[in-house]
């Protein structure tokens, strides 16, 4: 069986010759997902008149979340099918405003869940990115199609 790409129609273009969601079998692969809305703007950004800017790690990571839970929903998925999520923060400090995002959603019965900080992501703005494996067996998604 041959693994399955797909880009999301109404969900921001990926910066690069990459799908948004990869199907092998019946495990489901999100690619690395941020805040950025289709417009290439990004939830939980403000600049104002002055250029000063207010970053809000609350809002980008309910943003990730619910990015990938609309990439998800495109194969049928859901995010209680999360197996596993990688979590990058370019800050430390801001895991705590993470921590309680993510426990809007998810509980110790939910996905494995590593998170490190790394130097850099790929816009200025951008505090946090996820990527994401979930296990849907292909039969059950097309039961529900
Ligand atoms: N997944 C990648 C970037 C995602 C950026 C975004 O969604 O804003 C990548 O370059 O690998």
């Amino acid at each position: 069986m041959k693994a399955r790409a797909t880009l999301v129609a109404g969900k921001a273009t990926p910066r690069g010759a990459f799908p948004h969601i990869k199907r092998a079998g019946d495990f489901l692969f999100v690619s690395g997902t941020s805040s950025r809305r289709p417009d290439n703007s990004l939830d939980g950004v403000e600049v104002d008149a002055l250029g000063t800017t207010a970053l809000d790690i609350a809002v980008q990571t309910r943003a990730v979340i619910s990015n990938m839970r609309d990439i998800l929903a495109s194969e049928g998925a859901t995010l209680d099918d999360l197996v596993e999520v990688s979590t990058f923060l370019v800050n430390m400090n801001d895991f705590g405003g993470y921590n309680r995002v993510w426990a809007e959603f998810f509980d110790a019965t939910g996905p494995t869940r590593t998170t490190v900080a790394v130097h850099q992501l790929p816009h200025p703005h951008l505090l946090i990115e996820m990527k994401a494996i979930a296990f849907r067996p292909l039969a059950l998604s097309q039961e529900n199609e």
